[in-house]
Protein backbone atom coordinates (compact mmCIF):
# COMPACT_ATOMS: atom_id res chain seq x y z
CA UNK A 1 0.00 0.00 0.00
CA UNK A 2 1.26 3.75 -0.68
CA UNK A 3 2.87 4.85 2.62
CA UNK A 4 1.58 8.17 2.70
CA UNK A 5 -1.89 7.16 1.89
CA UNK A 6 -1.88 5.05 4.80
CA UNK A 7 -0.22 8.46 7.07
CA UNK A 8 -3.44 10.34 7.99
CA UNK A 9 -0.56 13.28 10.08
CA UNK A 10 1.32 13.27 6.58
CA UNK A 11 1.52 17.00 5.37
CA UNK A 12 3.32 18.13 1.99
CA UNK A 13 3.03 21.96 0.89
CA UNK A 14 5.27 20.96 -2.33
CA UNK A 15 6.59 24.71 -2.17
CA UNK A 16 8.63 27.00 0.39
CA UNK A 17 5.28 27.61 2.65
CA UNK A 18 5.86 26.45 5.70
CA UNK A 19 1.97 27.67 7.36
CA UNK A 20 0.09 24.75 7.90
CA UNK A 21 3.07 21.83 8.23
CA UNK A 22 2.75 19.92 11.72
CA UNK A 23 5.77 21.79 14.23
CA UNK A 24 8.71 20.49 15.76
CA UNK A 25 10.11 22.98 18.23
CA UNK A 26 13.82 22.19 19.46
CA UNK A 27 14.53 23.05 23.20
CA UNK A 28 17.39 22.84 25.75
CA UNK A 29 19.81 25.01 27.80
CA UNK A 30 22.18 26.78 25.05
CA UNK A 31 25.01 25.22 23.60
CA UNK A 32 23.86 21.63 23.41
CA UNK A 33 23.07 21.74 19.84
CA UNK A 34 20.14 22.93 18.79
CA UNK A 35 20.70 24.97 16.01
CA UNK A 36 23.55 21.49 14.54
CA UNK A 37 20.29 19.55 14.67
CA UNK A 38 18.26 22.35 13.33
CA UNK A 39 20.39 22.50 10.49
CA UNK A 40 20.39 18.98 10.03
CA UNK A 41 16.93 18.58 9.48
CA UNK A 42 16.09 21.79 7.78
CA UNK A 43 16.34 22.17 3.65
CA UNK A 44 16.74 25.51 1.92
CA UNK A 45 14.20 27.29 3.07
CA UNK A 46 14.99 28.85 6.05
CA UNK A 47 13.98 31.87 7.52
CA UNK A 48 15.21 33.80 10.93
CA UNK A 49 13.05 36.35 12.39
CA UNK A 50 11.99 38.29 15.70
CA UNK A 51 9.53 36.48 17.75
CA UNK A 52 6.15 39.22 17.78
CA UNK A 53 7.06 42.10 20.37
CA UNK A 54 10.47 40.55 20.92
CA UNK A 55 13.84 41.38 20.01
CA UNK A 56 14.73 37.39 20.02
CA UNK A 57 15.42 36.03 16.77
CA UNK A 58 13.41 32.50 15.64
CA UNK A 59 14.83 30.51 13.06
CA UNK A 60 12.45 28.13 11.14
CA UNK A 61 12.56 26.41 8.62
CA UNK A 62 11.30 23.63 6.21
CA UNK A 63 12.45 19.96 6.74
CA UNK A 64 11.67 16.58 5.11
CA UNK A 65 11.16 13.71 7.58
CA UNK A 66 10.43 9.93 5.42
CA UNK A 67 7.36 11.37 3.11
CA UNK A 68 5.76 14.42 5.64
CA UNK A 69 6.78 17.83 5.49
CA UNK A 70 7.31 19.67 8.94
CA UNK A 71 7.79 23.14 10.38
CA UNK A 72 11.00 22.66 12.37
CA UNK A 73 11.86 25.70 14.82
CA UNK A 74 15.13 25.93 16.59
CA UNK A 75 14.18 28.28 19.80
CA UNK A 76 17.01 30.03 22.01
CA UNK A 77 18.51 28.31 24.47
CA UNK A 78 16.13 27.98 28.09
CA UNK A 79 16.90 26.30 31.70
CA UNK A 80 13.46 25.77 32.76
CA UNK A 81 9.79 26.57 31.95
CA UNK A 82 9.95 29.52 34.44
CA UNK A 83 11.65 32.25 32.59
CA UNK A 84 14.17 34.81 33.53
CA UNK A 85 15.20 36.18 29.99
CA UNK A 86 13.72 37.40 27.53
CA UNK A 87 14.97 34.32 25.43
CA UNK A 88 13.66 32.00 28.03
CA UNK A 89 9.84 33.96 27.87
CA UNK A 90 9.88 33.43 24.25
CA UNK A 91 10.73 29.94 24.15
CA UNK A 92 7.87 29.50 26.49
CA UNK A 93 5.50 31.30 24.81
CA UNK A 94 6.60 29.55 21.97
CA UNK A 95 5.94 25.83 23.40
CA UNK A 96 2.58 26.81 25.23
CA UNK A 97 1.07 29.18 22.07
CA UNK A 98 2.26 27.50 19.26
CA UNK A 99 1.85 23.85 20.60
CA UNK A 100 4.24 21.98 18.32
CA UNK A 101 3.48 18.07 17.11
CA UNK A 102 6.72 17.30 18.47
CA UNK A 103 9.41 18.83 21.30
CA UNK A 104 12.84 17.48 21.37
CA UNK A 105 14.46 17.76 24.01
CA UNK A 106 18.44 18.16 23.43
CA UNK A 107 20.60 17.48 26.21
CA UNK A 108 24.17 17.53 26.53
CA UNK A 109 25.15 13.76 27.01
CA UNK A 110 27.78 14.40 29.46
CA UNK A 111 25.21 16.75 32.08
CA UNK A 112 22.58 14.10 31.60
CA UNK A 113 21.69 14.53 35.57
CA UNK A 114 21.34 17.88 35.73
CA UNK A 115 19.12 18.38 32.33
CA UNK A 116 16.71 15.79 33.33
CA UNK A 117 14.11 17.72 35.63
CA UNK A 118 14.09 20.01 32.46
CA UNK A 119 12.76 17.23 30.40
CA UNK A 120 9.88 16.45 33.55
CA UNK A 121 9.05 19.92 33.51
CA UNK A 122 8.47 19.26 29.87
CA UNK A 123 6.34 15.79 30.11
CA UNK A 124 4.23 16.96 32.78
CA UNK A 125 3.63 20.37 31.24
CA UNK A 126 2.00 18.02 28.56
CA UNK A 127 4.54 18.37 25.72
CA UNK A 128 4.92 15.91 22.78
CA UNK A 129 8.57 14.93 23.92
CA UNK A 130 11.17 13.04 22.43
CA UNK A 131 14.77 13.17 24.60
CA UNK A 132 17.58 13.67 22.12
CA UNK A 133 21.12 13.12 24.05
CA UNK A 134 23.25 14.93 21.98
CA UNK A 135 27.03 15.37 22.44
CA UNK A 136 27.12 11.56 22.76
CA UNK A 137 30.95 11.07 21.06
CA UNK A 138 32.30 13.42 23.92
CA UNK A 139 30.57 11.60 26.80
CA UNK A 140 31.54 8.09 25.33
CA UNK A 141 35.28 9.58 25.24
CA UNK A 142 34.77 10.57 29.18
CA UNK A 143 33.57 6.95 29.52
CA UNK A 144 30.18 7.68 30.53
CA UNK A 145 27.41 4.88 29.60
CA UNK A 146 23.67 5.80 29.22
CA UNK A 147 20.73 3.51 29.01
CA UNK A 148 18.87 5.08 26.52
CA UNK A 149 16.12 2.12 26.38
CA UNK A 150 16.11 2.34 30.70
CA UNK A 151 15.59 5.73 30.40
CA UNK A 152 13.14 5.82 27.65
CA UNK A 153 11.41 2.70 30.15
CA UNK A 154 11.41 4.94 33.44
CA UNK A 155 10.54 7.89 31.49
CA UNK A 156 7.48 6.43 29.24
CA UNK A 157 8.77 8.79 26.17
CA UNK A 158 11.03 8.13 23.04
CA UNK A 159 14.77 8.51 23.79
CA UNK A 160 17.63 8.67 20.96
CA UNK A 161 21.28 8.97 20.69
CA UNK A 162 23.06 11.64 18.51
CA UNK A 163 26.79 13.25 18.27
CA UNK A 164 25.28 15.88 15.49
CA UNK A 165 28.54 17.54 14.60
CA UNK A 166 29.38 14.44 13.47
CA UNK A 167 26.40 13.58 11.77
CA UNK A 168 25.68 10.44 14.04
CA UNK A 169 22.08 8.91 15.00
CA UNK A 170 20.27 11.52 12.75
CA UNK A 171 18.39 9.10 10.57
CA UNK A 172 17.27 7.59 14.02
CA UNK A 173 16.29 10.77 15.34
CA UNK A 174 14.65 11.01 12.01
CA UNK A 175 12.81 7.68 12.50
CA UNK A 176 11.46 8.14 16.20
CA UNK A 177 10.00 11.85 14.83
CA UNK A 178 7.87 9.42 11.62
CA UNK A 179 7.20 6.82 14.49
CA UNK A 180 6.13 9.16 17.45
CA UNK A 181 3.84 11.49 14.65
CA UNK A 182 2.38 8.14 13.25
CA UNK A 183 1.74 6.65 16.72
CA UNK A 184 -0.05 9.99 18.30
CA UNK A 185 -2.11 10.28 15.07
CA UNK A 186 -3.58 6.74 15.19
N1 LIG B 1 31.50 17.06 19.90
C1 LIG B 1 30.30 17.47 19.57
N2 LIG B 1 30.04 18.79 19.45
C2 LIG B 1 28.79 19.17 19.11
C3 LIG B 1 27.75 18.24 18.87
N3 LIG B 1 26.63 18.93 18.55
C4 LIG B 1 26.95 20.22 18.59
N4 LIG B 1 28.25 20.39 18.92
C5 LIG B 1 28.99 21.63 19.05
O1 LIG B 1 28.47 22.35 20.17
C6 LIG B 1 28.52 23.75 19.94
C7 LIG B 1 27.15 24.36 20.16
O2 LIG B 1 26.26 23.93 19.15
P1 LIG B 1 24.96 24.77 18.75
O3 LIG B 1 24.19 23.96 17.76
O4 LIG B 1 25.33 26.15 18.37
O5 LIG B 1 24.24 24.82 20.16
P2 LIG B 1 22.85 25.53 20.52
O6 LIG B 1 22.13 24.61 21.43
O7 LIG B 1 22.14 25.95 19.28
O8 LIG B 1 23.35 26.80 21.35
P3 LIG B 1 22.51 28.17 21.66
O9 LIG B 1 21.88 28.63 20.39
O10 LIG B 1 23.55 29.09 22.19
O11 LIG B 1 21.47 27.84 22.71
C8 LIG B 1 29.05 23.92 18.52
O12 LIG B 1 30.42 24.19 18.58
C9 LIG B 1 28.79 22.58 17.88
O13 LIG B 1 29.67 22.26 16.83
C10 LIG B 1 28.05 16.84 19.00
O14 LIG B 1 27.22 15.96 18.83
N5 LIG B 1 29.34 16.53 19.35
MG1 LIG C 1 21.48 27.84 18.64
Amino acid sequence: MDKKANNKSCHTSGNEHIEGLPKIALVGTPNVGKSVIFNRLTGKYVTVSNYPGTTVEISRGKGRIGDCEFEIIDTPGMYSLMPITEEERVARRLLLEEKPDVVLHIVDAKNIKRMLSFTLQLIEAGLPVILVLNVMDEAERLGIKIDAYKLRQKLGIPVVVTSAALNKGIKELKQEVTDYVVSIAA
